[in-house]
């Protein structure tokens, strides 16, 4: 058996729209992201299993797990031995924590290593872009490149292996709250303006290449300084309830950052203690969260989708 975790990622990560994401791993060791297990099976099998399975399609067909098998099978490798495929869906739909691209990371990598295929690093993302483009409404990178290669990734088709790693504070906490409620990434992408003014264009690629260039030379308060997210946050921001109360609340109470995870309705927050995660949690729990959210205070998962024991 083979058992693939896939972490969740944070999107756009505030400054970098479908260029950058980052990697999330609760410091209490909750595994927030899907697995996929595999084994040798009589004949293809697929099973979808967990605490968010309910919320999918019923029919295996419009499953993306069950998808990228079929197309494993049928397009990269015909001769592999037929497989029995369990998708554990652990994160929320909709969630803006990347969990379509949990789920076509975890897939991928599971049948890749299957089948022994080896397929390179670019070919693999390339493959996982396409599957997770089909539902999101557009071809990004920035949830796929953090989950499967872990930490924070500039990430596009432009980039040498369509991903650079970029470094972060050692010292930064993310408190990651889930609402409780699906906002459809298509449905929020639907919502931004289909094009930018030249002033726009020009100043996101400065905050974007500032910021990259800053956080690569540890100069990271510096960086802080520039993360605002000019492009989406305005235009997302009305439809996740609770969101204008958090950015302005959250502040107070250390963090340095308040943004949008993703195409949300996962809230954000960078802060440099654990005490000032905590009070954030604390407040997100009572003001942000109903009774299917949850939230977590994380670092970076720097290993990204990785094999796991059972029962870890
Ligand atoms: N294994 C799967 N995991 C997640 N979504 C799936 C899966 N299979 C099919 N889907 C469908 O894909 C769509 C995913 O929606 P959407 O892109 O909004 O979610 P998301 O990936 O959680 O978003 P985000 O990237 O912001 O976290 C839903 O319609 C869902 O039913
Ligand atoms: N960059 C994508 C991430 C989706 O999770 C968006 O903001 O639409």
């Amino acid at each position: 058996m083979i058992s693939i975790y896939a972490p969740a990622s944070i999107g756009n990560f505030c400054v970098g729209f479908d260029s950058l994401g980052a990697a999330l791993a609760p410091i209490d060791g909750t595994l927030l992201g899907d697995v996929v297990h595999l084994e040798h099976a009589d004949n293809d099998a697929f099973f979808c299993v967990g605490p968010y399975a309910e919320k999918l399609p019923k029919s295996a067909q419009e499953n993306l797990a069950y998808q990228c098998l079929v197309h494993f099978r049928e397009h990269v490798a015909s001769d592999m031995p037929s497989v029995s495929l369990t998708l554990e869906k652990r994160l929320p739909i909709g969630s803006g924590l990347g969990s379509s691209a949990c789920s076509v990371v975890a897939t991928f990598t599971a049948l890749n290593e299957f089948a022994q295929t080896k397929l390179s690093q670019e070919a693999l993302i390339e493959l996982m872009a396409d599957f997770e483009g089909k539902v999101s409404g557009a071809r990004h990178y920035d949830n796929i490149t953090p989950c499967y290669l872990g930490g924070l990734q500039l990430t596009s088709h432009l980039v040498p292996n369509k991903a650079i790693s970029v470094p972060v504070s050692e010292d930064w906490h993310y408190v990651a709250a889930f609402p409780g409620f699906a906002l459809n990434t298509a449905k929020a992408r639907g919502v931004l303006p289909v094009s930018l003014s030249n002033h726009d264009a020009v100043e996101f690629a400065q905050r974007l290449a500032s910021y990259c260039l800053l956080m690569q030379v540890g100069r990271f308060d510096e960086a802080l300084e520039l993360m605002e997210d000019k492009l989406a946050e305005p235009y997302r921001q009305s439809l996740i309830a609770g969101f204008s109360e958090a950015k302005s609340a959250l502040p107070k109470l250390g963090a340095e950052i308040v943004s949008i995870s993703g195409a949300g309705p996962t809230l954000f927050t960078i802060c440099k203690s654990l005490a000032a995660a905590e009070h954030c949690q604390q407040w997100l729990e009572k003001n942000y969260i109903n009774a299917h959210g949850f939230s977590h205070i994380c670092k970076l998962d720097n290993r990204g989708t990785r094999a796991i024991s059972l029962g870890v």
